[in-house]
């Protein structure tokens, strides 16, 4: 049997985590589990069933009855909600604005953690995991944690032209407003765990940042 081998990528948006998490566990042969992805579905399906995401208990009270499904191949990651496919869904403006209000109710992230937890052991403990609270809360035991930030401006450009927009100021500060949300949220806000390693990627290459973290896995 192999040994497990869990690795936790925590930072706040557009820091490169789901790009970086993704090559990382193709070269090591791990599955990849995407959380944003998870809550993003989470916020589709209630978007969808007309849900008031300004009242916390009716978020709790309908999130109960939705049900995800995450594939976790990191060449061919896959989110379902109730049996849709939303993997492009999700990215839209109207989730994406909509998402930190989810993820800051308690049972929501209660509900998504077990998801999580059980996507780990399903996976035999081999799989690079990506969020928020992974290091912190999902995976405290995880075998590496990698905290990856990038300053500011660079995230809001690589996400803009991504999404293919003009305005890199305006996305700046949508990212600027989603980190505050997430950050000073009650449950498990965005934080680096004490015993992470911290990646600064502003200056680095995809390859580069990948390069690093399959080397901190190979040669601890
Ligand atoms: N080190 C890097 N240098 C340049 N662009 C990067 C780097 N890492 C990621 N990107 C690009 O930045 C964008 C956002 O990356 P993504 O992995 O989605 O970030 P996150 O999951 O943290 O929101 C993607 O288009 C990705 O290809
Ligand atoms: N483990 C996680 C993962 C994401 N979240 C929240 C915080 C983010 O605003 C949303 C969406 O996450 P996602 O990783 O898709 O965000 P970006 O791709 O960085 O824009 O979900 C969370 O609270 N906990």
């Amino acid at each position: 049997m192999s040994t497990s081998l869990v690795v936790a990528v925590d930072g706040p948006s557009g820091s490169g985590k789901s790009s970086t998490a993704r090559g990382v566990a193709d070269r090591l042969g791990l599955a990849y589990l995407d959380t944003g992805a998870m809550y993003r579905a989470m916020t589709w399906a209630l978007l969808r069933a007309g849900t008031d995401l300004s009242d916390p208990d009716a978020i709790a009270a309908a999130a109960r009855g939705i049900h995800l499904e995450s594939g976790v191949d990191p060449l061919d990651p896959t989110i379902y909600a109730d049996g849709v496919d939303v993997a492009e869904a999700i990215r839209g403006e109207n989730v994406t604005a909509a998402v930190s209000y989810v993820a800051a109710v308690p049972s929501v992230r209660e509900q998504l953690v077990a998801m999580q937890r059980q996507s780990i052991a399903d996976n035999g403990d081999r799989i690079v995991v990506e969020g928020r609270d992974i290091g912190s809360t999902v995976a405290p035991d995880a075998d590496f944690k990698i905290y990856l930030v990038a300053d500011p401006a660079a995230r809001a450009a690589r996400r803009a032209a991504e999404d293919g927009s003009a305005d890199a100021l305006a996305t700046e500060q949508a990212l600027a407003k989603r980190d505050e949300i997430d950050s000073n949220r009650a449950a498990s806000p965005l934080a680096m765990a004490d015993d992470a390693v911290l990646v600064d990627s502003t200056y680095m290459t995809l390859e580069e940042v990948i390069a690093t973290i399959v080397d901190m896995v190979e040669q601890p």
